[in-house]
C-alpha cells in the first residue's frame, strides 16, 4: 500500500478544514492572493489555522510576497511551511526559508520538457517542489485553475527533493496520475470544488480515498 500524502488547498471554512481533517489529508492550503477566489485575509486564515488538529500541516500560499507581507502572516498564525507561487528567484526562496525558519516548498509550473531545468534547480534551494500545470498566458490565477499538464514529463522522475503533483488533477484522475508518475504527493484544489472557492467535502473524501488507493497510508 503507497504512502501518499495529499495536500487539499484553497480552504475557506473551518467546515473545510473538518472535511480534510477527517480524511487523513496532510496538508492544507491557505491562499494569500487577493485575486484569488480562495483568497484569505490574515484574520480568516488565523482563525483556520488554530482550529487545525495536529497533524494536518497548514501550508501558507503566497505569490511574489515581500517580506512585510510574509512577516505579518508568519507572525499572526503558527504554520508548518511556506508555497511560493510567483516568480521568486532561487536566490529569493533561500533567503525566505533563512528569514523565516520554515521548510518552503516552490511550485514550478510545468508545460514541456524544458521547464523541468528549473525543477531541478529550485530543488537545491526548497524543501519541496510543487511540480503544477504551467498556467495560461494571461491567466488571472498562477495556479488553483484547474489544468494538467502531460504527466508522462515526470513519469517516474526523482529530484533532490520530495515533490508534489499539481494541475488538474481531481477524485476521477488522480489514482492514475499516481501510477503513471509514481507521485507520492499529490495536490488539488479546483477539483474538489462545487464552485471556484467552495470546497465540496465528498470530493475531498472521494479525492483522499482514491489517491490512498482506497485505504490509509501505512502508519510507520
Ligand atoms: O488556488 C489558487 O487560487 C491559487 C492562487 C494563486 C496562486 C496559486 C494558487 N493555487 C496553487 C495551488 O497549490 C493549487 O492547489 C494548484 O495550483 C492546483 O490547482 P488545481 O489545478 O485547481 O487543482
Amino acid at each position: 500500500m503507497p504512502d501518499i500524502r495529499v495536500k487539499i488547498c484553497g480552504l475557506k471554512t473551518e467546515a473545510d478544514v473538518a472535511a480534510v481533517a477527517a480524511t487523513g489529508a496532510a496538508y492544507m492550503g491557505l491562499v494569500f492572493f487577493a485575486k484569488s477566489p480562495r483568497h484569505l485575509s490574515i484574520e480568516q486564515a488565523r482563525r483556520l489555522a488554530l482550529v487545525a488538529p495536529v497533524g494536518l500541516a497548514k501550508v501558507a500560499l503566497t505569490v511574489n510576497a515581500d517580506d512585510a507581507t510574509l512577516d505579518a502572516i508568519t507572525e499572526a498564525m503558527p504554520l508548518d511551511m511556506l508555497q511560493l507561487h510567483g516568480h521568486e528567484s532561487p536566490d529569493r526562496v533561500a533567503e525566505v526559508r533563512a528569514r523565516y525558519g520554515l521548510p518552503v516548498m516552490k511550485a514550478v509550473g510545468v508545460a514541456d520538457e524544458g521547464d523541468l531545468a528549473a525543477v531541478f534547480d529550485y530543488s537545491l534551494v526548497a524543501d519541496q517542489i510543487l511540480v503544477d500545470a504551467k498556467p495560461p498566458k494571461n491567466a488571472a490565477l498562477p495556479g488553483g485553475n484547474g489544468l494538467s499538464f502531460d504527466w508522462r514529463l515526470v513519469a517516474q522522475r526523482r529530484w533532490l527533493r520530495p515533490w508534489m503533483l499539481a494541475g488538474g488533477l481531481t477524485p476521477e484522475n488522480v489514482a492514475e496520475a499516481i501510477r503513471l508518475t509514481n507521485a507520492r504527493q499529490v495536490d488539488v484544489s479546483s477539483g474538489v470544488e462545487s464552485a471556484p472557492g467552495v470546497k465540496d467535502a465528498g470530493r475531498i473524501a472521494a479525492f483522499v480515498k482514491a489517491a490512498m488507493m482506497d485505504g490509509p497510508p501505512i502508519l510507520r
